[in-house]
Parts: structure tokens; sequence; C-alpha cells
């Protein structure tokens, strides 16, 4: 008997793995290989290279699926990059992927070009917290799947996660399907069924026993906020910072209770890929997720979530006294 999402799932997790292992094999050897996107943040090589290869294999095995991405390949057709295309394709062929060329990788990686919202699409974040990446601390391989608004599938590739039963061991895939529930798998290990391990939020109601984790950089999320939160609910640990979505693989296992992600300017809209896969993780592990007024995130806006503020992820025992909170604190305003 086939469950749902069986094949999507399959060729997702071989994707994400794949371009994991390419996006590790850069992070090994990178030096500057930067390009300043056009609102002054940062993509790389690796970037570049983990939507094409992603792209490349959701086209073939699904070529109705839109896929709203956050790359495009608009800076590489400029002759100045031209150098920086050919290192992405030398990695395409170091990772022996078929029928790579300059053009086809720009075309794979403007198959995530996709904007509007649809009955069924993937969103892709091919690198998220390029900030992390290029620190050597954490960062993410981001994919979901989204039919009807619903998220019911996602994956994170986390090379640098340690695996939650084993600290030894570097590198942990995460996946989760609606009504399934949420896993982790090492990164390296082939058998992947076999190794699965099922992860789950913690149960504490007690905020001065809580940990809470938030963005390294305070540019994304307030930290001036989440002290302010902190010291108002008697949170006494100190926060773990770090980049990317594995702050929710971070609660969806239980080593932290909380992650706050506390707007710090008017008008700013949260991405789809920076959220999707990292929400059904945490739901599937049985913890809750919304925007930091306590609304339910809408992943039927297109490629923003337009009708939110923020987001507030946690246990569930924790969070209507958290979301409260912010009201208090004005900070929901
Ligand atoms: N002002 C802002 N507020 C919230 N998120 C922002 C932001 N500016 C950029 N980001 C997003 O923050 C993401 C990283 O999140 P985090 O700080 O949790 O690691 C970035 O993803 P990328 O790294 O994929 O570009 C980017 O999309
Ligand atoms: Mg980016
Ligand atoms: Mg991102
Ligand atoms: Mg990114």
């Amino acid at each position: 008997m086939t469950t749902p999402f069986q094949r999507e799932l399959e060729i997702a997790l071989s994707a994400v793995k794949q371009a994991s292992q390419i996006c590790r094999s850069v992070q090994a050897a990178i030096t500057d290989e930067v390009l300043e996107k056009k609102d002054k943040s940062p993509v790389t090589i690796a970037d570049f290279s983990s939507q094409a290869v992603i792209c490349r294999a959701l086209n073939e095995a699904f070529p109705q699926d839109p896929i709203i991405g956050e790359e495009d390949a608009a800076e590489l057709h400029l002759e100045e990059n031209h150098e920086f295309l050919e290192k992405i394709v030398a990695e395409l062929n170091k990772a022996e992927i078929p029928e790579t060329s300059p053009e086809n990788v720009c075309r794979w990686i403007d198959h995530g070009g996709a904007k509007e919202y649809s009955s069924r699409f993937w969103t892709l974040d091919p690198i998220d917290g390029t900030k992390g990446f290029l620190r050597k601390e954490q960062y993410a391989v981001s994919l979901a799947l989204i039919v009807d608004g619903k998220i019911v599938l996602g994956i994170l590739g986390c090379p640098n996660m340690p695996f939650p039963i084993d600290e030894t061991v570097t590198g942990t895939l995460y996946y989760t399907v609606a009504d399934q529930g949420a896993f982790a798998i090492p990164l390296n290990q082939d058998d992947q069924e076999q190794a699965a391990f099922p992860i789950r939020v913690t149960t504490t109601d007690d905020f001065s026993q809580s940990r809470f984790c938030e963005s390294v950089e305070s540019g994304h999320s307030s930290h001036g906020h989440s002290q302010q939160v902190a010291e108002k609910l008697d949170i006494e640990k100190e926060p773990r910072r770090l980049d990317s979505q594995a702050k929710y693989a971070v609660v969806a296992q239980g080593n932290a209770d909380i992650y706050m992600r506390l707007p710090t300017r008017v008008g700013y809209r949260e991405k789809i890929w920076d959220h999707a896969a990292g929400v059904l993780l945490v739901q599937e592990a049985g913890g809750t997720v919304t925007d930091i007024t306590g609304k339910p995130l809408e992943f039927d806006q297109g490629y923003e979530l337009k009708n939110n503020q923020g987001v507030i992820v946690t246990n569930g025992p924790l969070h209507p006294e958290l979301i409260q909170t912010l009201g208090e604190l004005a900070i929901n305003e």
C-alpha cells in the first residue's frame, strides 16, 4: 500500500540530499565567491547549485508543478558573472548531474521562478541562512510542497546539525508529511528508511525552565524585543542563536521550547520559502506555529506571508501566554 505523497517524498529527499552534499563540498572550499543581490544580501555558488539540482529533479518527476524558489538566474546571464556561472557548472559536473551546461543550469534555476499562488506548488530555499553558510555555521536546504494552501510535505537538509540521538554524527536530514509525523535521518546514511528517528517537541509549560532560539542576525529578528519578552516571562536561560530553519528543527526535536522571529521593521513580509518546511516539521512534532498576533500563517498568498507579521513557534503549552505577552508589550503592533 502506498501512503500519500510517497513518491513526492522519495524524489524530494533524494534531491535535497544531493543539494546538501554539494553545499557541503562548496562550504569546505569556500573563499570569497559571493554575489551581492539587489537587496544587498549575499548569494553563493552553493545557493545557485542547490536550486539548479533540486529544480532539475522536480521538473523531471513532476513537470506540471510550479516551484516558488528564492533565486533566479538573471545575474548569471551577465558577462561579468561568466566565471561565477562556470564554477556552478563545475560543481554540478563534479556531482555528476546529467546534461549540465551553462544554458541548462540557468534554465533549471529559472524553473524555480514562479511567484504566484497555485493549487499545487513547491517552495524552495536552496540555502536558507546564507550568512550562516558563509560563517561556516548553520544553514538549511529547505523544500516544501503546498496543496490547496496547506503544507503537505517538508524537508530540511541541515549539513552542520548534529544528529539528535548521536551528536558525533554531523549532518541531519529532517522530513515530514502531513499526518505522518516528523523524522530525522543522518544526511550520510544510505538506507534512509531504516534510520528514520521520530522527533518530538518538549512538554514544558514553565517559562522559567524554557529556552528560546532566534536569528543570529539582529536585522532578521529583533533581539531587543525578544529580550523584553524573556524578561517579562522570567525566561532565565540564554537564547540559542542560530541561522536558518535549523531553528524549527531545534524546537521540533526538543532542544529548545520556543523560536521567536520578531519584526525589525514595518512592512517586511516573511517569505514562504523561509518557513514552509519548518512549520510542518514543528506541527508534526506536536508544536504550534502562528504569527506574532497568534494568527495561522497563510501559505496561499503568493511568495510572501502577506497577511502575517513575524513568526512564533512553540512546543504548544507555552503558546497562548507568549502571544498574550507580545500583545501586552505591544510588540505585535
Ligand atoms: N528584515 C528581515 N526580516 C526577516 N527576515 C529577513 C529579513 N531580511 C532577510 N530576511 C530573511 O532571513 C533569512 C535568514 O533567516 P535567519 O536569520 O533565521 O537565518 C534570509 O534567508 P536566506 O539566507 O535564504 O536569504 C532572508 O530571506
Ligand atoms: Mg537569500
Ligand atoms: Mg531563506
Ligand atoms: Mg536562501
